[in-house]
C-alpha cells in the first residue's frame, strides 16, 4: 500500500528557554493510505499532541510531516478532526452543521442542490438522516457524535482523525459507533489516526497500533500490526487467539509503563 501520511523525525516543544517543555521527539511514522492506526499510551505521553500536529493545528517544532505527499502546513479540508465533544454549532440544525462543511469545501465548484444531496448523504452514512431538521439540544451523545462523524466524512477527506471520540459515551452507544464507524471506513476507505485510552476499541478497529512511550519527550515505543481479518465482529473476536494476543501486548506495554511512572515502593 502506498504511503499516505509520513512523519520524519517529528518532535514538540511547549515553550522557550528555560521553560521549554519537550512533548515529543524522534518521531518516524508511515501510514499507508486506507489504512486504521490508533494512538495508545499513558494520559499526558502526547497523543493529541501528535494528532493535532498531522492536523496542523499545532506547527511542528522539529522534523517534517507529509500528507498525500505534500507539507503539512496548516488544517485543511484534506484532514477532517473529530474530537472527544461534537463541537456542533448549536443554532444549526444537524443537517445545517454538516452542509456549512460541505459548503465550505465543494461550495465555490457544485451548485446547491449538490451541496445539499453531499450532506443529507453524510447523514445517512451515519444513520442519522431521520434528524437532520433537530437542533444538538434536541439529540443525545452519542447522536450528536456521529453527526460530528458525518461533518468529518462530507468534506470527503483523505484523512479523518478522531480523539477519543467516543470516550464520552457510555459502553452501550460506545459499541454501535465503533461498529458504525467500521462500516463507515470499509466502505469509503479513508484513511484514519485514531487517540484512544481503550485497548478493547484500539484492537477491533486497527491495522496497526502506535505505542507511544512515557512523557515528556515521548517517542514511539512500538508499533503493532494487529493482522485481524476484516470485517471484525465484537461477539467473535471475544475468542480469537489472535484478538487475545493484541490486547495482552498493548496491556503489557501498558502496565509496563505504569510501573516506570510509579515510584517503587520500599
Ligand atoms: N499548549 C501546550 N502548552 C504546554 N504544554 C502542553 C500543551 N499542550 C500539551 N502540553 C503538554 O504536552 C504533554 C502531552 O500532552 P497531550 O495532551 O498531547 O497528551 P495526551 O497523551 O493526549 O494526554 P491525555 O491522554 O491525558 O489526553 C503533556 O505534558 C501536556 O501537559
Amino acid at each position: 500500500m502506498k504511503n499516505f501520511v509520513s512523519l520524519e523525525r517529528v518532535g514538540q516543544s511547549y515553550g522557550s528557554g528555560r521553560n521549554a517543555f519537550v512533548a515529543l521527539r524522534d518521531i518516524d511514522l508511515s501510514i499507508a493510505q486506507g489504512e486504521f492506526v490508533t494512538l495508545i499510551g499513558h494520559s499526558g505521553c502526547g497523543k493529541s499532541t501528535l494528532l493535532n500536529l498531522i492536523a496542523g493545528l499545532v506547527p511542528a517544532t522539529e522534523g517534517v510531516l507529509l500528507c498525500a505527499g505534500r507539507e503539512i502546513r496548516g488544517p485543511g479540508p484534506d484532514r477532517a478532526v473529530v474530537f472527544q465533544n461534537h463541537c456542533l454549532l448549536p443554532w444549526l440544525t444537524c443537517l445545517e452543521n454538516v452542509h456549512l462543511a460541505v459548503k465550505r469545501v465543494f461550495g465555490a465548484a457544485e451548485d446547491a442542490r449538490r451541496l445539499q444531496e453531499r450532506s443529507v448523504a453524510a447523514l445517512r452514512l451515519v444513520g442519522m438522516d431521520h434528524a437532520a431538521r433537530k437542533y444538538p439540544r434536541e439529540i443525545s451523545g452519542g447522536m450528536k457524535q456521529r453527526v460530528g462523524i458525518a461533518r468529518a466524512l462530507a468534506m470527503e477527506p483523505k484523512v479523518l482523525l478522531m480523539d477519543e471520540p467516543f470516550g464520552a459515551l457510555d459502553s452501550l452507544t460506545r459499541a454501535h459507533l465503533q461498529d458504525a464507524l467500521q462500516e463507515i471506513v470499509a466502505a469509503t476507505g479513508t484513511t484514519t489516526i485514531m487517540v484512544t485510552h481503550d485497548i478493547d476499541e484500539a484492537v477491533l478497529l486497527s491495522d496497526r497500533i502506535v505505542m507511544l512511550g512515557k512523557g515528556p519527550a515521548a517517542t514511539i515505543a512500538r508499533i503493532l500490526p494487529t493482522g485481524l481479518a476484516r470485517p471484525r465482529r465484537r461477539n467473535d473476536l471475544a475468542y480469537d487467539a489472535r484478538y487475545l494476543e493484541c490486547r495482552a501486548e498493548v496491556m503489557d506495554f501498558l502496565h509496563g509503563c505504569q510501573e516506570e511512572l510509579q515510584p517503587a515502593v520500599a
